[in-house]
């Protein structure tokens, strides 16, 4: 965000134009001030240098104002769009000044404006957002409950929530990963708490809930909230209200746009905190590489599909009704052709986007062929959705074969990219446009006769008639033939080879023309606002039915995907659970050579703790991770890449994976895991899915032992969830990975001469060992450094034998809660019948008892 302070004294000693120019910002103190000047965007003073050093265009002076030179910086009015997007991106906004008065009426520096301010969250020009992404607008009132609302500008989309904590605060945060974000001033979080390059502190006022329900009332034209569903939710109000008040503020226009609220609630979806969205890598990869699960599963056919993808993607639905019926349709769009379907949507494209300009009345001409275009494609989605499992969606299509005619008349087949030059409107539409563009034309004619006669006349070939706009039309004839010209041409311009003359009869029909130009193109304007009222009537119809489109976009997207990698459609059932049989990691499946092996999980209240240990490499993270992809991508509504897949109630997911640094709020990796540790083990429930990596690596072995122990306990016992624990203490396969509701696996790696072949295989029971000094090889560690590493491992475990066998973790007390398992003596104690043993048989199943002992 800028801070683009203004060092300059107002007094009346600088020139009227810098006195204007002050004035105006002053107003935009925080923002950077395009003035207009011309055919440039100038900067001046510290927006001149702050833009100069962003945009990395020359730092001028022009000239002084009160006794200063004054540091200018400019952009041409034509190429501004690419620069406004650059400092966009980097988080400025941009107050754009216009000149609104007429230069030939001035006296004085001309009028000037601002007519919008640009920020990173209202953006809603095609050139200046991402086509992929949403730009959201968040604003929070902290307070209890906290308030949050979100806005996309661009479409138009505007939700509420509450949410009782920061954690959950942080975790929307990470959810929404706003453009801008809105809060009071007094409150005191940093840009960084707020995970946003732009974040405003806004005045108290702006958040007060009772007039920012006024506010709502105004803008959605209603008597009470009652309909959207939010009366109750005050503090979000607040939050909402401090966004139309900042959005009005920036557009200076009504936001017709802008129809309805929608109220999410925290717990309708699967919650994942901030950690768990960014380690299971649901839009966005930790490398910044393209292989989230967004990017491999994404195949929609329109921006607007892909950003909702997105948005399902962050938020996976509970509510089984729903999820259930978008099987229906994935199912059902299988069976029909997609590929078909994905040509219409793609013709349809990004019509959400188009309609709020529409609704802003910032529409181009182009957006207007654009909608013509999908209103005329729209006939053919319905027919081909026509099918009775669609219904939920075909229903809410509507079509607009008369706004589609009106826009075929209206406007021509590939009309220009600004309304300002004209030619939009076809010959046709409307007679008086038709008659200026007749005169118009009808001058230009006279002016070609004018041409050809005094060619005929002078008997120079090459006199043409021109046009600039100093000097209007002229006769334009080259050096050489000087001495044909006549003696009533009056020269006007001397150019290097030629010389320009008018003639008094040329003079009287650029009037003409001049004039003719000019109506035809004003009622060419008037009838394009006009034409945005008519489709503008349409807003509402129109926003619904590109909501649908996007929906059924994301759909088809999810029927290929199942399609071409064999996803399977998953069983939803309100036993607690999650069985997955012959399940793939959706992302590493596509991104590597070899072939992927498919492995099966089952989560039950008996199994409620499967406790994974292997080598390392040897897949235990892929196989955790797979396990709450398949879960978040069922939750979305989307087939599974597993044979099988039958899912329970979720309520949360939680990770503790990976290790890294936190430095920038400076914690270290070990508080890092224990913070998240601590996360799941307040808040984790018998539907929670729980992925433990490596807990406790992070300290010494005992220390780390005895929290990873304790941790696996408490979830076991206490939390009962959902808990895969992968782990390189094989101690815990002989404690908890015993206990009742526990349930050991491992992957498999096949040792052979030193090295070692990975199987990606997981099987029931425990691994003996790591092969972490044989894995240290495959990566290449220098052999002397991996010799040495042995010997020390066998003298580690010669004196040290606590890392190697169950019995020797004996000193380390077991907690309470975890039942010593039975051993097999015990068990078979257990079992045998006393009442049906004769004398003999219990002395032979003693000595058989004996016998093994010593074997052992
Ligand atoms: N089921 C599988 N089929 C094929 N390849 C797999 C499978 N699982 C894992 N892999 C491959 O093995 C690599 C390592 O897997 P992963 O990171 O899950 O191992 P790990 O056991 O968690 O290792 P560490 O203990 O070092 O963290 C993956 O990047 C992937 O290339």
């Amino acid at each position: 965000m800028s801070n683009t302070t203004t060092t300059i004294p107002m007094n009346s000693s600088h020139t009227p134009m810098m006195q204007q120019y002050l004035r105006i910002k002053a107003e935009h103190a925080d923002t950077l001030l395009f003035y207009r000047m011309g055919d440039f965007y100038e900067l001046f003073y510290d927006d001149a240098k702050r833009a100069a050093e962003l945009l990395d265009i020359t730092l001028t002076n022009r000239g002084q104002s009160a006794g200063q030179p004054i540091p200018m910086a400019g952009v041409p009015y034509h190429a501004a769009e690419g620069y406004l997007a650059r400092l966009l991106e980097l988080g400025e906004s941009v107050a754009v000044c216009e000149q609104t008065g007429d230069p030939a009426t001035s006296k004085g520096p001309v009028e000037r404006q601002v007519v919008r301010i640009l920020t990173p969250g209202t953006l809603t020009d095609e050139a200046l957002l991402p086509a992929a992404q949403e730009s959201l607008l968040v604003a929070i009132l902290p307070g209890s409950p906290i308030g949050i609302a979100s806005l996309d500008m661009a479409s138009g989309r505007f939700t509420v929530l509450e949410v009782a904590t920061f954690e959950q605060l942080t975790a929307e945060l990470e959810r929404l990963q706003p453009a801008e974000v809105l809060y009071p001033e007094t409150w005191d979080w940093s840009e960084q708490q707020l995970n946003c390059a732009c974040c405003r502190r806004r005045p108290e006022w702006e958040f007060e809930p009772v007039s920012a329900r006024a506010i709502l009332l105004r803008q959605f034209q209603v008597a009470h909230l009652d309909g959207f569903g939010i009366t109750h939710l005050t503090q979000a109000i607040g939050a909402a209200g401090a966004i139309i008040n900042y959005v009005r503020m920036t557009q200076r226009a009504a936001l017709p746009h802008i129809t309805s609220i929608v109220a999410e609630r925290h717990d309708d979806g699967i919650l994942l905190d901030a950690a768990t969205r960014r380690n299971l890598e649901l839009v966005r990869s930790l490398s910044g590489q393209k292989t989230s699960l967004f990017d491999v599963i994404n195949s929609t056919s329109t921006a607007m599909g892909s950003r909702l993808l997105q948005r399902w993607l962050q938020r996976p639905l509970r509510d089984q009704n729903i999820l259930n019926q978008r099987y229906d349709g994935v199912a059902t769009l299988l069976q029909l052709d997609h590929a078909q379907l994905h040509q219409q949507l793609r013709q349809i494209g990004d019509i959400e986007r188009i309609l709020t300009r529409i609704g802003l009345r910032t529409a181009r001409p182009r957006d207007l062929a654009r909608l013509r275009l999908a209103l005329t494609v729209l006939p053919e989605v319905q027919k081909t959705l026509d099918h009775p499992s669609l219904q939920p969606w075909r229903q809410g299509l509507q079509s607009f074969p008369e706004l589609a005619d009106l826009l075929t008349q209206a406007v021509v087949e590939q009309p220009p990219l600004l309304i300002r030059d004209g030619g939009v409107i076809c010959d046709g539409f409307d007679e008086e446009l038709d008659e200026q563009r007749q005169l118009a034309a009808g001058a230009t004619d006279f002016l070609q006769r004018i041409e050809t006669r005094e060619r005929q006349r002078t008997g120079i070939a090459t006199l043409k008639i021109g046009f600039n706009k100093v000097h209007g039309y002229y006769l334009e004839a080259s050096r050489a033939a000087q001495a044909q010209i006549p003696a009533d041409y009056q020269r006007r311009q001397t150019l290097k080879n030629a010389e320009r003359y008018i003639i008094p009869e040329l003079k009287t029909y650029e009037d003409k023309v001049l004039q003719s130009q000019s109506r035809a193109l004003a009622r060419e304007k008037w009838l394009y606002e006009q034409l945005l009222e008519q489709v503008a009537e349409h807003l509402v119809a129109l926003q619904k039915t590109a909501r649908i489109l996007a929906e059924i976009d994301v759909l088809r997207c999810f029927a290929e995907q199942a399609e071409r990698y064999q996803y399977s459609r998953p069983e939803l059932t309100q036993r607690i659970g999650i069985q997955l049989t012959a399940a793939r990691h959706p992302v590493i499946e596509r991104m590597q050579q070899e072939p992927f092996i498919p492995n099966d999980v089952t989560l039950s209240p008996t199994e409620r703790l499967i406790l994974i240990t292997g080598p390392n490499m040897g897949g235990k993270s892929t196989y955790m991770r797979q396990t709450a992809l398949l879960t978040i991508l069922a939750h979305c509504g989307s087939f599974v890449p597993a044979e099988r897949a039958v899912f329970g109630p979720v309520d949360r997911i939680f990770t503790r994976i990976g290790a890294s640094d936190d430095l920038a709020s400076g914690r270290s990796t070990f508080m890092v895991e224990m913070t998240e540790a601590a996360n799941i083990l307040h808040n984790a429930t018998q539907y929670s899915l729980v992925l433990m990596d490596e807990i406790g690596r992070g300290t010494s072995t005992y220390d780390g032992l005895a929290l990873a122990w304790a941790c696996a306990d408490a979830l076991l016992n206490q939390n009962q969830a959902m808990t895969l624990f992968a782990t390189h203490y094989f101690e815990l396969t002989q404690t908890i990975g015993r206990a009742p509701g526990a349930v050991n696996v491992h992957v498999e790696a096949i040792e052979h001469e030193d090295t070692i072949a990975f199987q990606h295989q997981v099987k029931e029971g425990a691994a003996s060992r790591s092969f972490g000094v044989q894995v240290a090889q495959l990566a290449g560690l220098p052999l002397p450094v991996l010799q040495q590493a042995k010997t020390y491992l066998q003298q580690l475990e010669k004196t040290t034998p606590a890392k190697t066998s169950a019995q020797q973790v004996q000193p380390v007390e077991t907690p309470e809660p975890v039942a010593a398992p039975p051993s097999e003596l015990e068990q078979a104690l257990q079992q045998l019948d006393i009442n049906q043993l004769t004398p003999m048989a219990a002395l032979n199943w003693l000595a058989q008892w004996q016998r093994h002992l010593k074997n052992d």
